[in-house]
C-alpha cells in the first residue's frame, strides 16, 4: 500500500530525509517515532505528494508520486500536525464543506458526514461551532475530515499532540479501529509509549535516517541485548546467588531486598536453565520474572541521541 525507495529530501546542506525505505501493507498501523526535527513530517508530505523528493521513489497503492499525484491524493487522507478550522461554521457544516470539495453530492454527503462523526464519537457536537471545540475534539473532527473520501491510506502527523490523557486514549482507540478497517496508517509521534499498543509496526527515525523498522515485539527484542531477571527463593538467597553466579551464561548478580537481579550475558535469550538449576539444588522459587521493556526504553537503547 505504501512503498518508498531511497526517499531523500535535502534543504541546502541539511539532509532532512535520508534514503528511507518503507513497505507497508493493508491494515498496517506504522508508528513513526522520532524526536523533533528528525524528518517525520517531511517523509509524510512526500508520500502525500505535497513535497517533491530530491531523490528516490514513493508509491501509494502501486501508484508513483511522480506520475499519478492526483490519484494518490484521492487515496490518501493527510492530517497535518497543525490545521486551522473556520469561524462561523458548525461541525456538520465544516464536514459538508470538505465533503463537497471531494465531490460527494446530494443526500450521500450528509450521510457520509454523519457516519464519520459517529466513527470519531463526535455526533453529540454536530451542531456546535467548530471554533468552540476543545483541542481533542478539534483533532477528532480533523480525523473525520480526512476520512470523508474513504482513503485507503492515512498519514497522521502527531494526532495526539497537546491532548490530555483521556483524549489520547480516545485517539488510540480510533487508530486501532482504522487498522481493523484495513486502512494503512502512518502515525507520527515523539511520545513513544502511546503508540506501543496500537501499532503493528514501529519505525524509529533519527536525523533523517530510519534506524529501526520492525514489528513492535522485534523492536523490544532488539533493544534488549541483555536480559535482566528478578529471581527470588524462599531462603538462602546468598547461596542461590553464588550458585547462579558460577553459571557460564550469567554475567552479574545483585541482591536487593532478598531478590536476586540476574543479568544474563549478551544475546542469551533462553533462561529456562535458571529455575531448573535452583530447583534441582533444592531451592524453592517464589519469584521469577523478566524485566519489562517499554517502547520508550527501547527508543533510548536503539538511538544515539542525534538530533538535527
Ligand atoms: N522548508 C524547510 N526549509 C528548511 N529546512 C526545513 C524545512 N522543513 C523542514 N526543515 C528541516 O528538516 C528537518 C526535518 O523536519 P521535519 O519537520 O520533517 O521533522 P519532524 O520529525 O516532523 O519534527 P517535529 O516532531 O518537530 O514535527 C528539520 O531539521 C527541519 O528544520
Amino acid at each position: 500500500m505504501i512503498e518508498t525507495r531511497n526517499l531523500t529530501k535535502r534543504y541546502g546542506d541539511l539532509i532532512a530525509v535520508n534514503n528511507i525505505n518503507l513497505n507497508l501493507g493493508e491494515g498496517d498501523v506504522f508508528g513513526f517515532i522520532g524526536p523533533n526535527g528528525s524528518g517525520k513530517t517531511t517523509t509524510m508530505r512526500m508520500i502525500a505528494t505535497l513535497l517533491s523528493p530530491d531523490y528516490g521513489e514513493a508509491y501509494v497503492c502501486g501508484k508513483s508520486i511522480y506520475t499519478h499525484p492526483e490519484e494518490i491524493r484521492r487515496l490518501v487522507g493527510f492530517m497535518p500536525d497543525f490545521f486551522g478550522v473556520y469561524d462561523d461554521m458548525t461541525v456538520l457544516e465544516y464536514l459538508e464543506f470538505f465533503a463537497s470539495a471531494y465531490r460527494i453530492k446530494g443526500p450521500q454527503r450528509r450521510k457520509v458526514c454523519e457516519e464519520k462523526l459517529e466513527l470519531v464519537d463526535m455526533t453529540f457536537k454536530r451542531d456546535a461551532m467548530v471554533n468552540q471545540l476543545s483541542r481533542g475534539q478539534t483533532q477528532r473532527i480533523g480525523l473525520a475530515r480526512v476520512l470523508l473520501h474513504e482513503p485507503q491510506v492515512l498519514l497522521l502527523d502527531e494526532p495526539a499532540s497537546g491532548l490530555d490523557p483521556r483524549a489520547r486514549i480516545e485517539i488510540r482507540n480510533l487508530l486501532k479501529r482504522l487498522g481493523e478497517l484495513k486502512k494503512t496508517v502512518i502515525v507520527s509521534s515523539h511520545i513513544l509509549p502511546e503508540l506501543a499498543d496500537v501499532c503493528t509496526r514501529v519505525g524509529m527515525i533519527e536525523k533523517g535516517n530510519l534506524i529501526v523498522d520492525d514489528n513492535v515485539d522485534e523492536v523490544m527484542k532488539k533493544a534488549r541485548q541483555r536480559i535482566l531477571l528478578y529471581v527470588g527463593v524462599s531462603e538462602n538467597t546468598e547461596k542461590a546467588a553464588a550458585l547462579l553466579e558460577s553459571h557460564d551464561l550469567v554475567s552479574n548478580i545483585e541482591i536487593q531486598k532478598n531478590v536476586m537481579l540476574v543479568t544474563l550475558k549478551n544475546d542469551v535469550k533462553d533462561y529456562t536453565f535458571i529455575p531448573s538449576l535452583l530447583i534441582n539444588e533444592g531451592f524453592q522459587l517464589n519469584l521469577f520474572r523478566e524485566e519489562e521493556i517499554n517502547l520508550e526504553t527501547a527508543f533510548m537503547e536503539l538511538t544515539k541521541g542525534l538530533v538535527q
